[in-house]
């Protein structure tokens, strides 16, 4: 078996999905948490100068979403055609283009901008791109794609807590159901248990 370090701040966010994954695979891997302080230390040793970073037997890898499309063909959770993979791609860099669009109105210096840019984003923006991502859901019976589990689920799931707070929308389960059955199918799934018994609780 490789030896596997995953590093990211002590959170979800974009680290989840790559922690739930190597569980999921079976995979022996040190999940190295690290606060914000030891940040500037960490940040030159990393590929991109960003967290997650992924290293298997000392090589290291960075981009939280070729990290999870990596493990999760690693791990069968993959398309079985080229096709298939395409369809997997294209919803999960639709989510992750929710998350970024969210990031750039979280992220916003200054407050008074901020506050503008989120009610703008939230009447006009988030609501289209939403409802659409939970018609996929519902198309997929609960999964991102083909209508089954896919990888693409786990950068869902891992991430949600977190686009809650990018959103600034803690009722995301009530309007819009089909994100939470994404979210159960997951962290039900008996392979994650140990992990999720015993990683550090966070909010996001
Ligand atoms: N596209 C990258 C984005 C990574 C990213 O933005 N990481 C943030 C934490 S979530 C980070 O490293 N921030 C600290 C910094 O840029 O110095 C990915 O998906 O991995």
């Amino acid at each position: 078996m490789p030896q596997v370090v995953f590093t990211y701040f002590n959170c979800k966010a974009l680290g989840e999905s790559a922690r739930l994954l190597l569980s999921y695979g079976g995979q022996e891997f040190e999940d190295k948490r690290f606060a914000q302080e030891t940040w500037p230390a960490i940040k030159p040793t990393t590929p991109f100068g960003q967290a997650p970073m992924l290293e298997i037997d000392g090589k290291k890898y960075a981009q939280s979403m070729a990290i999870a499309r990596y493990l999760g063909r690693k791990y069968g959770l993959g398309g079985a055609t080229l096709e298939e993979d395409l369809e997997i791609d294209m919803n999960a860099d639709f989510i992750n283009d929710i998350r970024a669009k969210a990031a750039t109105v979280q992220y916003e210096a200054d407050e008074a901008l901020k506050k503008k840019k989120h009610e703008d984003f939230t009447q006009n923006v988030y609501p289209a791109l939403l409802n659409k991502l939970n018609e996929i859901i519902g198309q997929n019976k609960g999964f991102i794609a083909l209508g089954k589990l896919t990888w693409a689920d786990f950068v869902f799931a891992g991430m949600y807590d977190y686009l809650k707070v990018m959103l600034q929308t803690p009722d995301l389960d009530e309007k819009y159901p089909n994100f939470k059955k994404v979210v159960d199918h997951v962290y039900s799934l008996p392979q994650l248990k140990a992990y999720l018994a015993a990683a550090p609780k966070c909010d996001f």
